[in-house]
């Protein structure tokens, strides 16, 4: 397999970087590619060559603007492979995973993002005035601006165009920054895009890390309007320090510690396929995955054998096999930071249901950064395995005894972005669902999406929320137009 060479993209041309870093694969740790990380002259006539193409980017007509949205979801679906066998090098996830959710969600992002471009509607109001006749108020939205995009290893490619595409689509112009742990896909992008012909500077890729690297050099630089930001919350916390002298609009999609609550008159099978799935989806790599599980008494030790048995029969194995249900987590790095909470869960007095070490394969994956589906029981509340989100294939399930119990378990976080209601009863689920403080509340399903809904979370999950409206609202700014008729 050659060594595939990561270049930046700046005003419409790929340019080596000052230096490169290694990309290894989390499958067997192999080199697979070389980075070229920008400098911060690089990132500099990033932003330059963004500001230059922002006029004629943000005069284009909305049809023909969103018409280059459109070539970019033809791009993607036409090398749908070449960014599958990317997303899959990069992140070791499953075929299954990436063919079904990862590449079409890139896709759909810049369909759905083009469609609301040309369709929502204008805020406006007639005001009856003193003089007995009227006044037209309407909200004229131009673009934010020359906008920084900083994006996550875990979800690449749909996390990268869920800001990418709206960006674009309301007439802004781009400079991307994905996770330095995954730079295939964006650069794939980055060549679809240039294959697309969109005009020089409206899209432009710097490849690197955060401090003291392109992440920094793009919060710091005062020629970038805003940055919209997906990744851990302490690294939101830096970001909005970085931006802070210059007074920045922020859109932070940050980390979560999400709950799943499991009411005894719940579908039991449904709910065990459910939190089967939101616990060890992407091996727990997903913002919106629940650590911690609460089920109501009278079916919890049932509860957690089902669930158990699950995650011991869970299919560990190569990411092209379309039986793997798992893969591996996304680096030996981050493999130290989940299994430092494996033994620290020991430590605070969990009991190990299932798992909590590495799997030994015998062979090339052994060399990757796999770890076993876990569970724990018997944590207190308390403990940091409770408070503190892991990111892995791993929960921990306490029983209740009451609903208002379980709200008050689901809502004692400092997070507060995703949750889970299990239950019959309707009228429960929409009760118990509103009481969440989360910005995201699924009954009886999860990570079911409408792109046109409010996404994002409250405290330490995040600032603001885009999908739909609220992403023509944070990459806009409206000025109201008062006309007396
Ligand atoms: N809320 C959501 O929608 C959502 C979605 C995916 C991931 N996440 C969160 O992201 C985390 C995992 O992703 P991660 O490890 O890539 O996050 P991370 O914060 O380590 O890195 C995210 C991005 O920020 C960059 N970065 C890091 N420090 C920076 C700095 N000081 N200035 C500028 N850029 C900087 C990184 O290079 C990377 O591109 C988890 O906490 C997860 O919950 C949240
Ligand atoms: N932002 C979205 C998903 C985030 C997943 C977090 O890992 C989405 O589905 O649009």
């Amino acid at each position: 397999m050659p060594i595939r060479q990561l270049r930046n993209y700046l005003d419409g041309r790929f340019e080596d970087g000052a230096s490169t870093f290694d990309k290894h694969s989390p499958v067997d740790g192999q080199l697979i590619a070389q980075v070229h990380e920008a400098s911060r002259d690089q990132v500099d006539r990033a932003v330059v060559a963004a500001r230059r193409a922002l006029p004629a980017w943000a005069a284009l007509p909305v049809a023909a603007r969103t018409d280059y949205l459109l070539a970019l979801a033809d791009g993607i679906e036409r090398r749908f492979d070449d960014f599958l066998q990317a997303e899959i090098g990069d992140t070791g996830k499953p075929i299954g995973w990436a063919g079904k959710i990862d590449i079409p969600r890139g896709a759909a992002n810049f369909r759905t993002f083009a469609e609301l471009a040309r369709t929502l509607d204008m805020e406006s109001y007639m005001t009856d005035t003193p003089d007995g006749r009227q006044a037209l108020n309407y909200a004229y939205r131009k673009p934010l601006g020359v906008v920084g995009v900083i994006s996550p290893w875990n979800l690449p490619l749909l996390l990268l165009t869920w800001k990418v595409a709206p960006a674009l689509a309301f007439g802004n112009t781009v400079i991307m920054k994905p996770s330095e742990v995954t730079p295939s896909t964006a650069t794939l992008l980055a060549e679809v895009a240039h294959d697309a012909g969109l005009p020089p500077g409206v899209l432009n890729l710097t490849h690197g890390f955060g401090p003291n690297s392109a992440g920094e050099f793009m919060t710091t630089h005062p020629d970038i309007d805003g940055i919209t930001f997906t990744g851990e919350s302490s690294t939101g916390a830096a970001i909005m320090r970085a931006v802070a002298p210059g007074v920045k609009p922020v859109s932070f999609e940050l980390g979560g510690k999400n709950a799943a609550l499991v009411f005894a008159d719940a579908d039991f099978d449904a709910a065990v396929d459910g939190i089967t799935r939101s616990v060890f989806a992407n091996c727990g790599q997903v913002c919106l995955c629940t650590e911690r599980v609460y089920v109501e008494r009278p079916i919890y030790d049932r509860f957690v054998a089902a669930l158990a048995e699950r995650a011991r029969a869970m299919r560990i194995g190569w990411p092209l096999d379309p039986d793997t249900e798992m893969g591996p987590l996304v680096s030996r790095e981050h493999r130290e930071k989940v299994l430092s909470y494996f033994a620290l869960a020991r430590e605070e007095g969990a009991t190990v249901v299932t798992g909590g070490s590495v799997p030994v394969f015998g062979d090339a994956r052994d060399q990757g950064a796999y770890v076993q589906p876990t569970i724990w029981t018997g944590l207190s509340e308390n403990a940091r395995c409770i408070k503190e989100e892991v990111f892995g294939p791993v929960c921990h399930i306490a029983p209740f005894d009451t609903e208002d119990e379980a709200i008050r378990l689901a809502n004692d976080t400092h997070y507060g972005l995703a949750a889970a209601v299990w239950t019959q009863n309707l009228t429960r689920g929409h009760r118990v669902a509103q009481a969440m403080q989360v910005g995201l509340a699924w009954v009886n399903c999860w990570f079911l999406r409408d792109l046109r809904t409010p996404f994002g979370g409250s405290g330490l999950s995040g600032i603001g929320r885009e999908g739909g409206r609220h992403s023509l609202h944070f990459y806009t700014e409206p000025t109201n137009v008062c006309i007396k008729l």
